[in-house]
């Protein structure tokens, strides 16, 4: 990616606090239209580094650039107000004098759209929020996920090149936050700007993002596209932050040709897809990966129904496996279930731990 074509670029980003190191070699690039999800655990860095591109804390190494124009570089701080980009974050900051219509159509007589037509669009912002009965009240009168909105559709309001979302969902039920994620979309459909979205919700990051960025104690650990962070992670710690993830002790598998494996437990064997030609002894199964009937056996430690599918959890001789199955529970806990993969990916060992008995098995 060049640089006039990435709305942000970050290079080799070091930021502290109070004398601490936070970030370090953080590299990124978000093309124009584009929505990088920072996925990261509490504490890992990602209020930080949207605070550092939003130009609140100035970097101790690295550069940043927004639409090819260093705003962060040796010599050079440019101030918030002087980077033209659009910030939700966590404290709302929203003008406790306004009432929130006002709040919403600010940024766009700002920036000179007439009084009615700010007014109709904040209005329509809001409608699409959830929110449209609270235009007349002042932010002291909102809940926390009210206020969460209408910060949200302040942020909104303007025409940025670029967003920075930080958890702009953490206070709001399922039904809201599919609400916001619909509106998020839809702005960046309509207005081609960039936006880099920070949460530690794994399934919000791979839902929402074309690029999912996973920030490991102030390190980038992997970038790419959801698919790819979430089939095959770098590691234990990425595939943790990415979604549900168990870890099975296998003698070792044998890869065929890149795509499929051999997989033996037990006195059982099966092919599963692999996407490696890498063997290993500890597989990451996540629990869509495998599925109730087939060669292997294990028995039910746990079984809840959740509405639309039931989840299990079995003690097999690999260790311990979460199925997600769709429909109601077929198995009791305590019962004997037979199971089966279909997908596995290498997990690189422990370094010095060659005896697979003390290899990691978990969930
Ligand atoms: N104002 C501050 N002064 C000093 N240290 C800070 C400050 N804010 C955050 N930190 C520290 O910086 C590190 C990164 O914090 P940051 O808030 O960026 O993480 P985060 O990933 O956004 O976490 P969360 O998801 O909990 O908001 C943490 O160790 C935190 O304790």
């Amino acid at each position: 990616m060049t640089a006039s074509s990435a709305a942000l670029e970050c290079r080799d980003l070091a930021v502290g606090r109070d004398a601490r190191p936070v970030l370090a070699d953080v590299a990124l690039a978000v093309p124009r239209g584009g929505l990088l999800a920072l996925l990261g655990a509490s504490g890992s860095g990602k209020t930080t580094l949207l605070d550092t591109i939003a130009g609140f804390i100035a970097p101790l190494r690295g550069e940043i650039r927004l639409a090819g124009t260093q705003v962060s570089g040796p010599g050079r701080h440019e101030p918030p107000e002087r980077r033209g980009v659009g910030v939700v974050f966590q404290h709302y900051a929203l003008w406790p004098h306004m009432p929130v219509a006002d709040i919403v159509a600010y940024p766009m007589r700002r920036a000179g759209t007439g009084k009615t037509a700010a007014r109709t669009q904040a209005a329509a912002l809001l409608e699409r929020l959830g929110i449209a009965a609270l235009a007349g009240r002042r932010p002291a009168e909102l809940s926390g996920g009210e206020q969460q909105r209408v910060a949200l559709a302040r942020a909104l309001a303007r025409q940025p090149a670029l967003f920075l979302f930080d958890e702009p969902t953490a206070h709001l039920d399922a039904h809201l936050r599919a609400l916001v994620l619909d509106e998020v979309a839809r702005r960046r459909v309509e207005s081609g700007a960039a936006a880099v979205y920070a949460t530690h919700d794994a399934a919000e990051a791979l839902a929402i993002a074309d690029t999912v960025a996973v920030l490991d104690r102030g390190r980038i650990a992997q970038s790419g596209p959801p698919h790819e962070v979430y089939e095959r992670p770098a590691g234990l710690s990425v595939a943790r932050l990415t979604g549900p993830a168990c870890v099975l002790r296998v003698p070792t598998t044998s890869p065929n040709d890149g795509a499929t494996a051999q997989i033996t437990i037990g006195s059982a064997s099966a092919t599963v897809q692999y996407a490696s030609d890498r063997p290993s002894r500890r597989v990451l199964v996540r629990p869509d990966w495998a599925v109730l009937g087939g060669p292997f056996s294990g028995v039910a430690a746990r079984v809840r129904f959740r509405g639309p599918h039931t989840d299990y959890s079995l003690d097999t001789d690999a260790g311990r496996l979460d199925l997600r199955v769709p429909g109601p529970p077929r198995h009791s806990a305590g019962e004997r279930v037979d199971w089966a993969l279909s997908r596995a990916w290498p997990l690189p060992e422990p370094s010095g731990a060659n005896d697979p008995a003390r290899i990691p098995s978990n969930c």
